[in-house]
């Protein structure tokens, strides 16, 4: 489980995220949706402790994040971020291997390289295992990023637009893959915009506006036309279609 309380953190000398307290479950799947700009991105990294509190504590599993030495969280906290910056010569199979560095400090063992292939699976990534990342589609890149994150078998997941290039298929798949780690006990935190996605996987959704949080809970109290209206300062529709709620711009 990952605690905030009165999180604030600062980037380039200006307050971008005031005063939040917020849990990360472990075995739920939570979804941080917003405008651009709310502070989601910069909450997720303050979370994955690369970037500093500029007050207010975070603490994962009951221990204050700072505490924890880097080898330790490495093992136990996996961080995806927007716009990751990889080596193109590398074969796709390569870069999920690093997920495992942390356990295995370089040298795969006989069970590192099966969590390799069933996170390359998991991802869709079986028949690309050996292409190099420069000769891969930017939605396969983006799958191989996440298997890498995956591949960490960490306890708390975090994942930025992991949804960016993806077709609906993959969507489908990633987010599966998202709840399926929740259900083994992970604490998941997704950033998503499309709140239609994030009212049918999440199991709670934190809604950030202007750095603070302007509501939360599970998606049938947040995922509303008054709430969403009033978060995007657009007008949206909800509607109930088989079951599921869909969310329209007007
Ligand atoms: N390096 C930086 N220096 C100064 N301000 C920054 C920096 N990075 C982001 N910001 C600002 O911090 C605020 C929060 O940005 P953040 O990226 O967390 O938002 P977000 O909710 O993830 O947005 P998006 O949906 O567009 O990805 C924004 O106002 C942004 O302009």
């Amino acid at each position: 489980m990952i605690e905030t309380q009165s999180l604030c953190v600062s980037l380039g000398g200006a307050q971008v995220v005031h005063d939040i307290d917020l849990t990360v479950e472990r075995g739920r799947l939570t979804a941080l949706v917003g405008p651009n700009g709310a502070g989601k991105s910069t909450l997720l990294a303050a979370l994955g402790r690369l970037v500093p509190p500029a007050a207010g504590a975070i603490r994962v599993d009951g221990t204050e994040i700072g505490r924890i030495p880097s080898p330790d969280l490495a093992r136990r906290l996996a961080i995806l971020r927007q716009n990751a910056v990889i080596a193109p010569r590398l074969s796709v199979a390569d870069l999920v291997g690093f997920g495992r560095y942390p356990h295995s400090g370089g040298r795969l063992t006989a069970q590192d390289h099966d969590i390799v292939r069933d996170c390359l699976a998991d991802l869709d990534l079986t028949d690309l295992a050996g292409r190099y990342l420069d000769t891969v589609s930017g939605g396969q890149r983006q799958r191989a990023l996440i298997a890498m994150t995956l591949a960490q078998t960490p306890d708390a997941l975090l994942l930025d637009e992991p949804l960016n290039n993806l077709d609906l298929s993959h969507v489908r798949r990633v987010m599966a893959v998202a709840r399926a780690r929740a259900e083994t006990g992970a604490a998941v935190a997704v950033v998503l915009h499309d709140l239609t996605v994030a009212a049918r996987h999440a199991d709670h959704i934190v809604a950030l506006k202007s750095g603070r949080v302007f509501a939360s809970g599970p998606p049938e109290e947040v995922v509303t036309p008054e709430i969403l209206s009033a978060l995007y300062d657009t007008p949206l529709e909800v509607h109930d279609i088989a079951g599921k709620r869909v969310v329209l711009t007007v």
